[in-house]
């Protein structure tokens, strides 16, 4: 891929998540830089990865071609005035990884026609298992794009959406959607304990289970998600009992229902932020 010079504003999990990715995969830590006002994070990342560590957001988007904006949304309007008055953004892509900051919005903070691509991302991203949802108005070139789409791919898959509504859609379905499956887990993990297994046996035969799922999932593309459910499940066995149970609870609707809150308050954000 292209390898342009790339800032990140923010050096939390998710930003953390990318860079390692990115070095990980063999993007050139020379050529990233984090920004953030405590040292704590910033520094971790650059003494792990090599990138470079600074304080000075406005300096480190000036210096970049990309500024990947990797900030909590309720700081993006006073992070972004800041950085307004000091950073001429024609000419640079910027990336934004927020939930519930719109394009329109980093339009009226940055400027109009702003070159900018919506990054939904999830923290899967640090092992190369990451996927990202892209969104980018009409006016960004294929060249850009195609960076995103690159950047993105090189940390784990990426899907692009037509309609920036999708972003919200793609929180729900993953997003935020690797802490539905840690709390799903963790579940697991306290009754296994509760049952009396020592909490190390316990994680490693949930961690196995679940990540052999997974692996079954990604390895029979052509076979459906029921179907695989119903090899596990024998005519009055012990899955056929579980199952009840959660389908008894309604597991699904619940599920449905968690994913349309996430998807509720990705739109409450847009009017908030
Ligand atoms: N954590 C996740 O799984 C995902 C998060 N996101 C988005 O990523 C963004 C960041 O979220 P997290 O990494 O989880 O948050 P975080 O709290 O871990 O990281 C935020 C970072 O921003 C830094 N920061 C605070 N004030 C700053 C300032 N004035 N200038 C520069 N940096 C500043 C903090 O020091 C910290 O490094 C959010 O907008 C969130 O919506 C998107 C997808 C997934
Ligand atoms: O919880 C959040 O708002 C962010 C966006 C998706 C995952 N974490």
């Amino acid at each position: 891929m292209q390898h342009r010079n790339i800032a990140f504003i923010g050096a939390g999990n998710m930003a953390g998540a990318i860079v390692a990715g990115l070095v990980e995969g063999g993007y050139p830590a020379g050529l990233i830089s984090v920004c953030a006002p405590s040292a704590s994070h910033r520094d971790a990342l650059a003494e792990r990865y090599g990138v470079h560590s600074s304080s000075d957001n406005a300096a480190c988007a000036a210096s970049a071609d990309v500024v990947v904006l990797a900030v909590k949304p309720q700081l993006m309007a006073e992070v972004c005035g800041a950085l307004r008055s000091q950073v001429d953004f024609s000419g640079k892509l910027v990336l934004s990884i927020a939930a519930g900051v719109t394009v329109e919005r980093f339009c009226a903070l940055l400027g109009e026609q702003l070159n900018i691509v919506r990054i939904m991302p999830n923290t899967p991203s640090l092992v190369g298992k990451g996927m990202s949802g892209l969104y980018a108005p009409a006016y960004v070139s294929q060249q850009d794009r195609d960076f995103t789409a690159a950047l993105m791919e090189s940390v784990g898959k990426i899907c692009w959406v037509d309609d920036e509504h999708g972003i919200n859609q793609v929180i729900a379905a993953a997003g935020s959607a690797p802490a539905y499956f840690f709390l799903f887990m963790e579940a697991m993990q306290q009754e296994m304990e509760r049952q009396g297994f020592p909490a190390d046996k316990a994680r490693l035969l949930v961690q196995q289970a679940a990540s052999g799922a997974a692996a079954l999932v990604e390895a029979s593309p052509e076979v459906s998600l029921g179907t695989l459910r119903e090899r596990v499940t024998s005519k009055g066995g012990t899955t056929a009992e579980a199952l009840n149970v959660m389908n008894e609870q309604k597991l699904p609707e619940i599920v449905a229902r968690a994913m349309q809150a996430a998807i509720a308050r990705a739109q409450d954000m847009e009017q908030q932020f």
